[in-house]
């Protein structure tokens, strides 16, 4: 893989491989842009087959995490880490310590957070070492596990995209397709069940299916059957690029709307659900109420503030539709098309010299 390439082909600033070897730590954080803040994003743990499947997860990741803070109209910039690594087998405190001190070592370029395969207690480890990490424990003032809060994020914009398709924004009687029961689906399927709707579930955790099929009366079906099933919504709550040429052909909903990151397998698949008519609430939007939630712990944590600016992720959604429409434009572009003028703005505001008070400005020489 030419590394220096790939950077080039999204302008990524920066990639820090870690690693640990007594305690394992094979890690990468991607700091894509930095021009709005710091880098904020979730650590990832996952068992990656290659290196090379490790690193473009990391810059797809942090990438996402650019477009997601700057739509979000956070003063962040994006970036992400992955571990490689069994979450359920490979992990322990002085994995998550030396990662806190890696993250130290950069200085508050960029800050961390949960993501699959890192929980509550993970952050809390990393804690030990740095407070550039969010998402840590409430005992310490902090919001704690963001999934919740994204959920809700996930389920008001599921609200906006059905008001687009349907011109209605009731749940109640639709059927969503649910791709994946874990931390963020489960707490959504809570809200849909309440507000009426039919779920069909699939995970290839077993266990977690039969969780939401006892809780909400859920239909389960095979992890492969999700995309084919007879419903108006699908929510994609598992992992990125299942919107791809297979699984395009298969959808006869009307609204694809879920947690995961980086759906769209390629960006044309974009095209492809408008070309049918398929509504798409771009993924980074919709899924962006976690990290409002911790961004929030940076001015010392306020839930009421927090779910207030979560909040507003149904008209962020309606706003995008309405872009899309008026230049002619998928879902997809319109939500990139508002995250990039905005960090272009903040670029160009910042062209003004401000002295910053640190390293070795020509002033400093005196
Ligand atoms: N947790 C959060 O606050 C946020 C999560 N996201 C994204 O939402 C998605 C879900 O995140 P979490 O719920 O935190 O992760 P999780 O790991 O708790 O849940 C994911 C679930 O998907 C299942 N799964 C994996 N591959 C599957 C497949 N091929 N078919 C069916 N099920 C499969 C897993 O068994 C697991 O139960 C991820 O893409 C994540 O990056 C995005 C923003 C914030
Ligand atoms: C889990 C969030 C707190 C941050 C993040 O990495 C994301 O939104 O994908």
């Amino acid at each position: 893989m030419e590394i220096f390439k790939k950077m080039e082909e999204h302008d990524y600033e920066q990639l820090v491989f870690c690693q640990d070897k007594n305690s394992g730590l094979k890690a990468i954080i991607c700091i894509h842009d930095t021009t709005l803040g710091p880098a904020l994003g979730g650590t990832r743990m996952w068992n990656y087959e290659t290196e090379e499947e490790a690193i473009e997860d990391a810059i797809r990741l942090g990438r996402g995490m650019t477009y997601k803070n700057a739509a979000a109209g956070l003063n962040l910039g994006g970036g992400k880490t992955v571990i490689i690594g069994d979450p359920l087998k490979d992990k322990n405190e002085e994995m998550f310590r030396a990662f806190g001190r890696f993250i130290q070592g950069l200085n508050g370029r960029y800050i961390t957070a949960e993501d699959v395969g890192t929980t509550v207690a993970d952050m809390d480890m990393i804690h030990e070492e740095t407070d550039f990490v969010t998402g840590i424990s409430p005992a310490f003032g902090s919001s704690g596990n963001p999934s919740p809060v994204t959920a809700y994020g996930a389920y008001i914009g599921m609200k906006a995209a059905a008001m687009e398709a349907y011109g209605d924004d009731s749940l109640e009687g639709k059927t969503v397709a649910v791709q994946g029961v874990g931390n963020v689906a489960y707490p959504l399927c809570e809200y849909l069940h309440k507000e009426g709707a039919k779920l069909i579930v699939t995970d290839i955790n077993k266990e977690a299916v039969q969780r939401a099929v006892d809780a909400f009366g859920a239909t389960a079906v095979e992890p492969g059957e999700i995309y084919s099933q007879d419903a108006d919504i699908f929510a994609p709550c598992a992992m990125g690029a299942i919107i791809n040429d297979e699984t395009i052909p298969q959808l006869k909903v009307k609204v694809v709307a879920g947690s995961a990151n980086n759906q769209l397998k390629e960006e044309r698949h974009g095209d492809e659900l408008e070309a049918r008519g398929i509504v798409y609430a771009p993924d980074f939007v919709i899924n962006s109420g976690g990290v409002i939630n911790v961004a929030d712990e940076l001015y010392g944590y306020n839930n009421e503030r927090a779910m207030k600016r979560v909040e507003t992720i149904y008209d962020s959604i309606t706003r995008i539709f309405e872009i899309a429409k008026r230049d002619g434009i998928p879902s997809y572009i319109a939500a990139e098309r508002m995250a990039e003028e905005r960090i272009e703005r903040v670029r160009n505001s910042r062209s003004q010299f401000l002295r910053s008070g640190h390293g070795h400005d020509i002033l400093s020489r005196r």
